[in-house]
């Protein structure tokens, strides 16, 4: 943070295991400027100018920056934790420290209520502070800044102190979320960060590029906290330890970093221009984009304006149109040092549309949905809402109502406030608001529960708050990550149902993410499973379920037994068949892909574990067949369409039975049959001779290594 009339801009923040910090000296002046180029021009000058510019400011996001280890050495789970070092007076070195999840202090952060950073009004305005403890901050859902952000509010951040390796004057805030920096509010992209080290609480706006950027704002707390001459030394001790030399007053920043840098060369995440063995790294600014963890685009098959408009535009039943989006994380394992966490993504959702994204854990559902909201960005491909662009859009424009799985509520307001939030942020008229909330509370079956707090609702019901306060403003798009996530069976069931009968009736374009099948089968009217990063199925529940389109998406989507082809007659054997190279689309998208097919994009770029998949099925495939079990008849009697087995355990589950039995070559079936129908048979007992038919319709070759048969 500079305290004159330019900023500075830190990156790599903090992370204990590598270099602290990457500062970038940058005048207001000219951030503001490169702001309004990215930000909001659409002629046709600003967006070559914008392609000209260094890629700073058009992806506002914090990177992550994940602590691997906290103190004790323990791997910390939650990577999502960013920090923002808001530097007083202390050199980096000092604020080395462990995850802040980890930190020992019992007065760790501070929350405080997000408009205090937003409007000019009451930004001076003490509200509620609250001490978190230690064991207190894992349920601190600062997730709901971001839940908040997709309206353009400013972000609660948690503030902290440890005082063992934080001095005082050195506070740090954290997010859980990068988008935190993503919101625009009025005429300035601004995150309210509450600095309490001072007396009277006051927020910094801060703008944020892939670093962030500390911004004077008047009154300013540090100009008022420091004198003068302290700002001035600060801002001398911090070019000493930078540049290893004390600053003569003809030098500036700009000239030194380039001075230092050597042309021609990008420099490796955390190389070090520094003198005397610095632990801070100086890069020049133009480079930014290539030191940065994010990697750079790939080769991206970006469309020209012509297809836009073609495809996208003229389709106004396409609420959202996903175009080859890929999403690349680095990792030092993956081949080539890069994690595909979504692989040429294709997809159009329709408007009103309720959409489950179902997919194994890391599977890319979550990616995929945050890179909708704007909360990620596609390392390449495209996103249109309602035919525009997103890379256009801010955040706030794109009207996405984003729930999490933690309900994420403000846990100082009512729930009445807390619905109310988004509307306030935006002055709405108060009787609109009241209306507004009333209608919600009774949609959402809330009704005399306004006045109460988070911590006096069920489950159940917080999550239904955390729906109202997402659709208040009246999203276009409502996406959930796991909305019941958190939730017991019965209440998971229950809301299941609700949120169906809450679709018909709102008519929201909405996408929920769940790896609980069931849930995708019962509520959506569209399913998309994901798996690898990619898509292996579009298609109605009943599609998804009857015609999987490869033994993946059979074996995710229900219980499944596995057996040798060999083990069964001829004549059951001879089922379709489909290979897991089979990678189905819907229609639509089919249709899409061929209009948007460019010779000049790159072809997809398939992973490893995908070309091997492939390859060794050759070898193995169409020994083994999978079946649904109640897809496996079994009868007292034989005939030539059966084969013998031995019933190994019977299970009853109310309205149906499990029956497990042996074929002759000792491999094992799951038959499940209504208990009805377990009657007419006849009870069985372990070692009972029975004769098995199956239908072979969605039977499937598979390949032996995948299924560890
Ligand atoms: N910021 C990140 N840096 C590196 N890898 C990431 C990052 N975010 C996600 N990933 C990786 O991308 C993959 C997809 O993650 P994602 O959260 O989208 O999965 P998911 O399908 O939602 O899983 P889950 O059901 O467990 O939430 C995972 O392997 C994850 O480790």
């Amino acid at each position: 943070m500079e305290l004159g009339g330019s900023c500075l801009m830190m990156d790599n923040y903090m992370n204990p295991n590598t270099r602290p910090a990457i500062w970038y000296p940058l005048s207001m002046k000219t951030f503001l400027h490169r702001k309004k180029i990215s930000g909001t021009a659409s002629s046709s000058s600003a967006r070559r100018r914008r392609r000209r510019m260094p890629a700073m400011h058009s992806d506002i996001l914090l990177r992550t920056i994940a602590w691997p280890q906290d103190r004790t050495g323990k791997q910390c789970t939650r990577q999502c934790c960013f920090v923002l070092c808001c530097v007083l007076d202390e050199p980096l070195r000092e604020q080395r420290g462990s995850c802040p999840h980890a930190m020992g202090s019992p007065q760790l952060g501070h929350a405080c209520a997000p408009h205090q950073g937003l409007h000019k009004g009451t930004r001076q305005r003490t509200t509620e502070k609250r001490h978190i403890a230690p064991a207190q901050l894992g349920q601190f859902d600062t997730e709901s800044e971001v839940a908040f952000s997709g309206y353009g509010n400013a972000a609660v951040v948690n503030r902290g102190t440890h005082p063992r390796s934080f001095s005082a004057r050195t506070s740090f805030v954290w997010f859980t979320e990068p988008c935190a920096l993503t919101k625009v509010h009025g005429k300035h992209p601004c995150i309210g960060i509450q600095e309490s080290s001072f007396s009277a609480p006051v927020l910094y706006p801060i703008h944020g590029a892939s670093r962030i950027l500390v911004q004077r704002h008047s009154p300013h707390p540090v100009k008022r906290a420091l004198p003068r001459s302290r700002s001035r030394s600060w801002k001398a001790s911090l070019f000493e330890r930078f540049f290893g030399r004390k600053r003569s007053s003809r030098q500036t920043w700009p000239h030194l970093i380039k001075e230092q840098a050597p042309t021609g060369t990008v420099p490796a995440s955390g190389a070090s221009f520094a003198q005397n063995g610095a632990d801070t790294t100086v890069i020049p600014r133009a480079r930014a984009r290539h030191s940065r963890h994010e990697p750079t685009r790939v080769a991206s098959p970006t469309p020209s304006s012509r297809d836009i408009t073609d495809v996208d535009r003229s389709n106004a039943e396409t609420c959202i149109a996903i175009r080859h989006v890929h999403k690349v994380f680095p990792d030092s394992h993956a081949p080539g040092g890069q994690f595909y966490a979504l692989c040429d993504i294709l997809l159009d959702i329709e408007d009103g549309s309720l959409v489950a994204l179902v997919g194994p854990s890391g599977s890319g559902k979550s990616t995929l949905l945050r890179c909708i909201a704007g909360l990620e960005n596609p390392t390449s491909g495209r996103i249109f809402l309602h035919g525009r662009d997103t890379e256009e859009m801010s955040v706030q424009e794109r009207r996405i109502g984003f729930v999490f799985q933690h309900y994420a509520l403000w846990k100082h307001m009512t729930v009445w406030k807390n619905i109310a939030f988004g509307l306030e942020i935006r002055k709405t008229p108060r009787s609109e608001i009241e209306r507004r909330v009333l209608e919600l509370l009774k949609l959402m079956g809330l009704e005399g529960l306004g006045d109460r707090y988070p911590h006096q609702l069920s489950g159940g019901q917080r999550q239904r708050v955390a729906l109202a306060r997402a659709l208040a403003p009246e999203p276009r798009v409502l996406l959930l990550d796991e909305p019941f996530g958190a939730l017991d069976t019965r209440v998971r069931r229950s809301l299941r149902a609700w949120l169906r009968r809450l679709h018909d009736e709102v008519g929201t374009t909405t996408i929920f993410v769940t790896h609980d099948q069931q849930e995708a089968l019962e509520i959506a009217s569209s399913v998309v499973v994901m798996n690898k990063g990619q898509i292996e199925q579009v298609g109605t529940p009943l599609e998804i379920y009857e015609h999987p389109a490869s033994p993946f998406v059979m074996s995710f989507m229900g219980d499944v037994s596995v057996v040798s082809r060999d083990a069964l007659p001829a004549e059951q054997a001879n089922g379709r068949t489909f290979t897991n190279a089979t990678r189905a689309r819907s229609v639509e998208t089919s249709k899409k892909d061929s209009i948007w097919s460019d010779p000049e994009r790159p072809p997809t770029i398939p992973r490893e574990s995908e070309t091997t998949t492939n390859v060794r099925k050759s070898d193995n495939a169409a020994q083994y067949l999978m079946l649904r079990p109640h897809d496996v008849h079994l009868h007292r009697s034989p005939d030539s369409t059966t084969a013998p087995a031995r019933v190994v355990d019977v299970f009853f589950l109310g309205w149906s039975v499990r029956v497990d039995v042996e074929l002759q070559d000792g491999q094992i079936l799951q038959s499940i049959m209504l208990t009805t129908r377990y009657k007419e048979l006849g009870d069985l007992y372990p070692g009972d001779l029975v004769h098995v038919k199956f239908f072979g319709e969605r039977s499937f070759e598979v390949d032996e290594a995948e299924y560890n048969i």
